[in-house]
């Protein structure tokens, strides 16, 4: 387990595993356990889909940390549907058109910070959380990021830095905290460590910060503005109409705020990082995306009109693939149950089998960066970046797994991803902004490699997680 989780480069075992051992393995956990390693489409779907298999521990002892207990991710059974049913109407393909202004405005943020770097190496990582943050605040709450106030921007930022740092003791300490009933870990919250009262502190605030948005939103429609120009207004139009099914009430939004923000984040970032990584190391592939780029504004107010831009769609894809912010998923199971496999796979006594059968209590692990680069799916260079695949057909479709193009990045299922489609349509805007103005170039020298701690992200060779890349203005 542990060289599944800390190896030099992301990947540097699974992916030899993979080829060695197939979509479906057994890793042994810190405690001896079993883990099921499947990266076979049919078993994921039909993992991701079944009421059969919840939260794995690890992700639970989060939640228990970080956010409300009636937080959508944090909430089970009929209160996750009620709460999934009322918050889509605020990320429907409709809702989320409505924010793009807001993600044009922090795009050209973006540059302004990018112009005071022109010509020089800017690590690209502050910058592109900072973005990500204001997006979040404006397009979700409806306030600027200056009203969350400096104390919630510093201690957000300790988490991120804490979240993103892992060791074999912090693994070892998540494998026995994952043992320990949900009582003591609530009891761990009061503990008086920096850690534990970060994660107080950005809670806690959170929630003021949610109560804050709302009460202003509420006085901004009483005094005639509307309410629909961002998600927690579009939920509480929606609360204040006359249709009273599936709407939240003003404490459950409030228990959202945290997710929202914490699920909005990192998970953007860190994938626009790694795509502006790639677009330094394939020059060739930048040049012809700035063309696309530079081809496709239209109408007199110079839009982009993002759906009929191939490159674009296709470096986006691309760039989920390799790189899922998510790429170990744990599951566990909550009743006795078969996995369908779509190949069957020889057991231990050489038998062949269609399906696995698993106990009540087995943790599985949903191993979307494997799937993502099965071969049989996405063709023999499936290691490769190579966004023209999309393109060219060489993606194979079959059992549609995740919300978007196949892909489980979002992962599937009741649980997928809530903000797939803002994050897609604020991506659009962030890549066509930067590629469009400037060009990025490697230092000398690449030596950044993927690092995984609760998400992926990019390292320097020093191990620090930073994109210090060459950005010049055209
Ligand atoms: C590239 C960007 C993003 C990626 C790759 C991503 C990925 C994911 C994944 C893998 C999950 C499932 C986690 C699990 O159950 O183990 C998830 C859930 C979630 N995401 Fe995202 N996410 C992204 C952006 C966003 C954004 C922008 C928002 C909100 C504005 C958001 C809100 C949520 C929420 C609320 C959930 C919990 C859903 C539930 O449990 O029902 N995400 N995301």
């Amino acid at each position: 387990m542990l060289q599944l989780l800390l190896p030099p480069q992301y990947g540097d075992y699974e992916f030899t595993w993979l080829k060695e051992f197939g979509p479906v393995y057994l890793v042994k956990g810190c405690f001896g356990q079993n883990r099921l390693m499947i990266s076979d489409p049919l078993a994921l779907q039909s993992i991701l889909n079944s009421p059969y298999f919840g939260h794995g521990p690890t992700l639970e002892n989060v939640m228990n940390l970080m956010f409300d207990q009636n937080a959508v991710m944090a909430a089970k059974s009929e209160t996750h549907r009620h709460l999934r049913a009322s918050l889509n109407t605020g990320f429907t393909s409709s809702a989320v058109r409505q924010y793009r202004p807001i993600f044009d405005r922090v795009a050209q943020k973006i540059t302004e910070d990018l112009d005071e770097c022109s010509g020089s190496l800017a690590d690209l990582c502050p910058i592109l959380s900072h973005a990500t943050l204001s997006a979040i605040s404006e397009a979700v709450l409806g306030c600027s990021i200056d009203d969350l106030g400096e104390e919630f921007v510093i201690n957000n930022d300790r988490v991120m830095t804490l979240s993103a740092s892992q060791s074999s003791s912090h693994i070892i300490a998540d494998a026995i905290g994952s043992r320990l009933p949900k009582l003591v870990w609530r009891a761990a919250m009061r503990l008086p460590t920096a850690a534990f009262k970060d994660l107080r502190a950005v809670k806690s605030l959170a929630t003021r910060i949610g109560k804050e948005a709302i009460a202003k939103k509420l006085a901004a429609v009483e005094q005639g503005a509307s309410a629909k120009t961002d998600v927690f207004g579009m939920l509480l139009d929606a609360y204040q109409s006359d249709s009273k099914r599936n709407v939240l009430t003003k404490e459950e939004l409030v228990a959202q705020t945290g997710i929202l923000m914490v699920g909005g984040q990192d998970t953007v970032t860190n994938t626009v990082a790694f795509g502006f990584l790639e677009l330094a190391r394939h020059p060739e592939f930048q040049r012809e995306l700035r063309a696309e780029i530079h081809a496709s504004l239209c109408g007199p107010s110079q839009t982009f009109s993002y759906e009929s831009m191939p490159l674009l769609n296709a470096f986006i894809k691309e760039t989920l693939r390799l790189y899922p912010t998510g790429p170990l998923v744990e599951r566990v199971a909550v009743h006795e149950t078969v996995i369908p496999l779509s190949k069957s796979i020889k057991n231990s006594m050489g038998e062949l089998m269609n399906h696995i059968p698993v106990q009540k209590g087995q943790v599985v692990i949903v191993a979307t960066a494997s799937y993502q680069r099965l071969h049989s799916r996405w063709g023999e260079d499936a290691h490769q970046f190579r966004p023209s695949r999309w393109i060219d057909g060489t993606v194979m479709q079959g059992q549609a797994v995740g919300p978007y193009a196949n892909l489980l990045s979002f992962l599937g299922g009741p649980r997928m991803c809530l903000g797939w489609r803002f994050a897609i349509l604020e991506m659009q805007v962030f890549f066509s902004e930067v590629v469009g103005k400037f060009s990025l170039s490697l230092p000398e020298g690449d030596r950044f490699s993927t690092r995984y701690a609760n998400t992926l992200f990019p390292v320097t060779s020093s191990g620090e997680r930073a994109l210090p890349l060459y950005v010049t203005r055209l």
